[in-house]
């Protein structure tokens, strides 16, 4: 009998562990997110003039994908481009033991053929505000491109409230093919295509086909009409908080965004909380990602605008709209109002103060280490190598190999066969170069040499801006690091002094991100840990400065990674590795 009742009790306590245990997999459980799309080339009209698009089943931007810190993202993307490869990076996602899915074409990964399928799988384990994109030559541009929201796991509280989740993708738009622009960039002589054509919020924007000449008017190539251009409606509830969380993935211009009458508070950057600010114009660079709250605080009884402008660059581009509307009056109504032009495109100051406020919150600082292994500067600047116009690093312009550097690493090719052997430079000539002139020579080299690092040093990188190959002309660059998140030490204008800018760093609370302006004339300092084993992408994220050499790999503990599928492979030197 005693033993009947301590069987019992012995069943209901192992029944009751195991719905215990039950419960507590069912809180912290990841789940897998399958996603099968379909790329391809549509005619779409996003600022009312149609074009050939890039389409993720059937949309520009693509599908969102939602998903919850750990859990793991299964993209099955079928090319239906016909005649063009394609890859997609997974932007902000570090790729923690998946290198291989890191989507960079000629780094990470063999192209994927036309109507090949691809799998990418990763884990997203950090929450935030991410983006994903092409990143086979300047192909993001034709419209591949979406956003990635990874929510905080059950029970885990962020450091601010608010009542709705919503998402905004700022980007610019050209009228001209990808092809027809990267041919220009890579001819003699060199043809600029110029500022945007408009600027889409959420792949919406305007553009005024009375500018068109009357015959493609009447073949029906812009419509004004068209409800594919009619603008993003935000619709708010009187009284109501809403997060939203903004990413730029222009191609070329940096951008101030607004709300009528509204104040923003700035509280997430790249992943990573942000002390509260707030901001009537947040400036936004490609790449970037933020979070701001708005409270719907103002009269409801109207609607207001919501616009952004380009910045930095001299504009030609019309201001971009969208509307912000108080429910449940007058859905789609525009303002009363005139939009505003948003804030001086060529004051720098105001858009340096941003970049100094975005400190990590109080409560979330990630403490960077006190000191570095290495210092990496590199010098940008605008060249001609043979003739041709390039962007360089110390003098030395950025060529992709054929085989992707990972493969060639881990499968210990051979490496004479793959890439420069000579790693780039880690300095340029600092006491003779001006960094307000046009440089005396702008012929640079040309090379797809990488710096390998010691596995978990830490590496300091201050980016140096200069003047282009323009009198008086330097450009906002947006720098986007793969595989990591770097602290940003500081920020400051003309030429970087090892001596005195050193001692000035923010090393108490530095905001982690993942891309980060340089200032024209200005420098940058960032610090990150070479911890995530692979081989990675430093680059300008401005479309066709990455395409013209403005960029960097790193490559850290490569021997660590773990099998490559044998899906990554198949081109260069890896012919014949690929089976399926
Ligand atoms: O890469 C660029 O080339 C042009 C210009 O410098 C030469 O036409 C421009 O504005 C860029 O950003």
């Amino acid at each position: 009998m005693v033993e009947i009742l301590a069987y019992r009790s012995l069943v209901k306590l192992l029944v009751l562990c195991h719905f215990i245990s039950l419960v507590a997999v069912s809180t912290v459980e990841a789940r897998i997110r399958h996603y099968r799309w379909e790329v391809k080339y549509e005619y779409k009209s996003p600022d009312c003039f149609k074009k050939l698009v890039i389409t993720i089943n059937g949309g520009t931007p693509g599908p969102k994908i939602l998903a919850q810190q750990g859990d793991t993202i299964v993209v099955e993307l079928k090319n239906s481009l016909l005649t063009e490869n394609v890859a997609i990076h997974w932007h902000g996602i570090r790729q923690i033991g998946t290198p291989w899915s890191d989507g960079t074409e000629g780094v990470t990964q063999c192209p994927i053929l036309p109507g090949d399928t691809f799998i990418y799988k990763f884990v997203v384990d950090r929450a935030g505000s991410y983006l994903y994109h092409a990143h086979y030559g300047i192909q993001r541009e034709a419209g591949l491109y979406g956003s990635i929201t990874v929510s905080v796991p059950n029970g885990e509280s962020e450091p601010f409230a608010y009542d709705y989740d919503r998402g905004i993708i700022l980007n610019d738009w050209f009228h001209k093919s990808t092809y027809e622009q990267a041919a220009g960039l890579s001819s003699i002589p060199f043809v600029w295509v110029g500022e945007p054509q408009s600027l889409l919020i959420n792949g919406r924007g305007r553009f005024n086909c009375s500018l068109l000449a009357t015959p493609s008017l009447e073949a029906g190539v812009c419509n004004a009409t068209n409800p594919e251009c009619s603008p993003y409606v935000l619709t708010v509830i009187p009284g109501k908080t809403y997060r939203l969380r903004i990413g730029s993935l222009t191609s070329l211009s940096a951008l101030s965004f607004q709300i009528e009458g509204h104040n923003m508070t700035v509280v997430e950057a790249d992943g990573h909380y942000v002390e509260p600010f707030e901001t009537k114009n947040l400036y936004i660079y490609s790449g970037e990602t933020y979070s701001v709250l708005v409270k719907a605080s103002q009269d409801p009884s109207r609607n207001y605008w919501v616009t952004t402008n380009v910045v930095s660059r001299k504009p030609t581009t019309p201001t971009g709209l969208a509307i912000l509307n108080y429910y449940p009056k007058y859905f789609k109504k525009s303002p009363p109002t005139l939009p505003t032009t948003g804030p001086l495109w060529n004051d720098t100051a105001p858009r340096l103060t941003q970049s100094l406020a975005v400190k990590a919150h109080k409560s979330f600082i990630h403490s960077p280490p006190l000191t570095s292994d290495k210092v990496i500067v590199l010098l940008n600047t605008q060249n001609k190598i043979d003739g041709y116009y390039r962007w360089s690093l110390n003098n030395v312009s950025f060529s992709l190999p054929h085989t992707p550097y990972l493969i060639a690493l881990k499968e210990n090719l051979n490496l004479n066969h793959v890439f420069d052997q000579t790693p780039p430079p880690e300095n340029y000539d600092f006491k003779n170069y001006d960094i307000y002139a046009v440089a005396k020579n702008v012929n640079a080299t040309s090379s797809n040499g990488i710096y390998r690092l010691k596995f978990n040093t830490t590496v300091d990188i201050i980016l140096q801006n200069a003047n282009t190959m323009t009198v008086n002309n330097s450009e906002t660059h947006p720098w986007h690091l793969h595989g990591h998140d770097f602290w940003v030490l500081g920020y400051g204008t003309g030429k970087f002094d090892m001596k005195k800018d050193v001692g000035k760093y923010n090393l108490v609370n530095p905001i982690m991100k993942n891309t980060v302006p340089v200032h024209p004339y200005g420098w940058t300092a960032l610090r990150f840990r070479a911890d995530n084993p692979g081989v990675w992408a430093f680059h300008c994220h401005l479309e066709s400065h990455f395409y013209m050499g403005m960029g960097v790999v790193f490559e850290a503990g490569v021997e660590k990674v773990g099998k490559l599928p044998s899906s990554v492979m198949g081109c260069g030197e890896t012919k014949g590795f690929h089976r399926p």
